[in-house]
């Protein structure tokens, strides 16, 4: 479960040309959580994510990592501080084997020059084979990444992202255009994750967000509308009225 507050947002507030896509927004995650983050279409749920990473900027509001205000840094400083983003376009070199990629991901983790002086070759390759094995890719370290499947293209994804040690995971729909069993093989790895690392999920596969989620945060309308358990949120009477003419939560 969660443990110290990790990532806070304290009143965050976004315009685009005077439309409010995040509307005075407060979200605090604790460290170690997986935090899954739903809403209907436009509720704000990606410029969440884009205000934490510091690709847009608040107008008004405080983003803090732990005691650190992430307002004022620029991109590549926040995910200096530990901040990972996972997008929906891989970004593998499809010219390189599995194993090539993790060791390139691995060779660009802060603080590289000092692990390198303490492992040993033989160290690092057995943990690039640990992240394989996590992710469900060591049977694939010699394939070229161009020939991985879809969803085998997402875990190596997920690797990477691993691989570089980041504090905090930002995850943007990680299943979309994943079959049923990937689906579910990535919510097992997102399970086996739980507690390491803090993880913010944003997702509409609401089957998904059933087998990982402890906490749920909906949004909509750039509004914070409720948090609680996957019980809670569903029978929750403004979270139902939100997702009314869109099928339903289920059909998120
Ligand atoms: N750069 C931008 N310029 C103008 N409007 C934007 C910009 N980015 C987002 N918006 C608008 O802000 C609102 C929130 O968008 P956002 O992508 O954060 O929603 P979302 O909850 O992630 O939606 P979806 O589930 O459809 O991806 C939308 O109405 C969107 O059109």
């Amino acid at each position: 479960m969660s443990g110290a507050k990790h990532l806070t947002l304290e009143n965050v507030t976004v315009s685009f040309n005077g439309f409010l896509a995040v509307d005075n927004l407060s979200l605090t995650v604790g460290e170690g959580e997986l935090r899954c983050l739903i809403g209907p279409n436009g509720a704000g749920k990606t410029t969440t994510l884009d205000l934490i990473c510091g690709k847009t900027k608040p107008r008004s509001g405080e983003i803090k990592l732990g005691p650190v205000t992430l307002n004022d840094l620029e991109e590549h400083q926040i995910a200096r501080k530990g901040i990972g983003r996972k997008f929906q376009v891989p970004s593998v070199f499809r010219q390189l084997t599995v194993r090539e990629n993790l060791s390139v991901a691995h060779s660009r983790r802060p603080g590289v020059l000092r692990n390198a002086l303490q492992l040993r070759r033989g160290e690092a390759s057995e943990g690039l084979d640990k992240l394989a094995e996590l992710v469900g890719l060591e049977n694939q370290l010699e394939t070229l990444a161009g020939h991985l499947s879809h969803g085998h293209t997402q875990w190596l994804e997920i690797a990477l992202l691993l691989a570089q040690d980041p504090k905090l995971i930002l995850m943007d729909e990680p299943t979309a255009g994943m079959t049923a069993q990937e689906t579910h093989k990535t919510a097992q790895l997102f399970n086996r994750l739980k507690g390491n690392r803090t993880l913010i999920v944003v997702e509409h596969d609401m089957g998904f967000v059933k087998e990982i989620a402890e906490m749920i945060s909906v949004m909509h309308q750039g509004k914070l509308l409720a948090e609680g358990t996957v019980e809670e949120i569903e029978r929750h009477p403004a979270v139902r009225e939100a997702y009314l003419g869109s099928g339903g939560i289920s059909h998120a």
